[in-house]
């Protein structure tokens, strides 16, 4: 058996570009997939559906989840949010003692408002050491272009954490290591929204002072709700932060900021999403992250507009105005860049 044994859970756009990383990176990799056709495609060496031409030689994939996770010392979870838990039940059996597990999920649970690596510990029983989040600017589609960029690789055992940077560093992808986690996954979940909004700005063709507004107020959001929950501000302005921020917002390439621009453009929230190839994570977090907020008393006006359209309440053009007549904060906070 290989000693440099990845597995990757799920076969969808960052799952395939995560397993072309790791292979780069001289690991042996394996993707436990769902679907038998979709596994069939990709041991032919392609996933069109999900990474066009891109090639996946080398790369094997199975549907058996014994078959992927038993041999492999890197996990990483690439599912959607809402299919976390499901999933680390069902591969908790596999896991050997020594594993450490990846999240690579931006996302918050629905109902206990967890955000996915406490989701993998609780599932997995496991020790919190062994489970950390990657989180960074880190658009698939781009990197699996090899176009070169870096990303969070966040855990509280530093060892581990730099062990695991070292199975994923390769000549595009340059992997930092951190200890707040849970400021790598707020900066995850909250830059779904913010680019939501952004997206939506640009389909209505507001300018740029716009959306640096929203850019930067959205930071302030990320910032103020991720240090209630215990985070350090100044991640918000590293790689999982304000870095992850200006990608997510800047390129079609988002499914976020896509689905935005479409509101922006007049669609409606159901016709957006059907428009949108992949997983929309800001919309399926956005009500969770203004539950957690809302309990914290974090203030998130650009969150809660957003939200309102997703809701039906209230079009873009009234959103956005709400944004920018809401009442300002006088304590001082506001003055902060983060
Ligand atoms: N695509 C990116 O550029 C990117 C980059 C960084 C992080 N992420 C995050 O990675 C996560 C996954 O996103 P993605 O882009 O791969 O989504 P995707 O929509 O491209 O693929 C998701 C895959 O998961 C599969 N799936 C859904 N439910 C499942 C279940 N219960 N069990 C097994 N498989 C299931 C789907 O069939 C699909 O193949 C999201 O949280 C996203 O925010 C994505
Ligand atoms: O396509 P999005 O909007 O899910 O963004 C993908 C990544 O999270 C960018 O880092």
């Amino acid at each position: 058996m290989s000693a440099r044994r990845v597995c990757v859970l799920g076969g969808g756009a960052w799952g395939s570009v995560f397993a072309l990383i790791c292979r780069d990176a001289g690991n042996d990799v394996t993707v436990w997939a769902r679907r038998a056709e979709q596994v069939d495609e990709i041991n032919a060496g392609t996933n069109r559906a999900y990474v066009g031409d891109v090639r996946l030689d080398g790369i094997r994939a199975t549907t058996s989840l014994e078959d992927a996770v038993s041999g492999a010392d890197l996990v990483a979870v690439a599912v959607p949010s809402g299919s976390v838990r499901e999933c680390a039940a069902a591969f908790a059996p596999y896991l050997r003692m020594d594993a450490s597990v990846l999240s690579l999920v931006k996302g918050v649970e629905a109902g206990t408002l967890s955000f996915m690596t406490d989701v993998l510990v609780d599932a997995l029983g496991c020790s919190p050491q062994r489970v950390l989040a990657v989180s960074g600017p880190n658009l698939s589609a781009e990197i699996a272009r090899h176009q070169p960029t870096g990303t969070v690789v966040a855990g509280s055992d530093a060892e581990r954490a730099g062990y695991v940077a070292s199975r994923i560093h390769t000549a595009y992808f340059r992997p930092y290591v951190g200890s707040d986690i849970i400021g790598a996954e707020v900066g995850g979940v909250v830059k779904n929204i913010v680019a939501m909004a952004v997206g939506a700005c640009t389909g209505m063709k507001l300018g740029v002072n716009t959306r640096s507004f929203i850019i930067n107020r959205g930071l302030t959001e990320m910032a103020r709700l991720g240090v209630a929950l215990g985070a350090r501000s100044e991640t918000f302005l590293g790689l999982a932060g304000l870095g992850d921020l200006v990608a997510t917002c800047s390129s079609e390439l988002s499914r976020n900021f896509s689905f935005g621009y479409r509101l922006g453009q007049g669609m409606n929230v159901s016709e957006a999403l059907e428009a949108s190839a992949g997983t929309v994570e800001g919309a399926t977090s956005c009500p969770h992250v203004l539950a957690l907020a809302g309990r914290l008393g974090v203030d998130m006006p650009i969150a809660q507009a957003t939200q309102d359209v997703l809701d039906g309440h209230v079009d873009v053009e009234t959103a956005a105005l709400r944004v920018f007549r809401s009442p300002r904060v006088t304590d001082g906070v506001d003055a902060r860049a983060v």
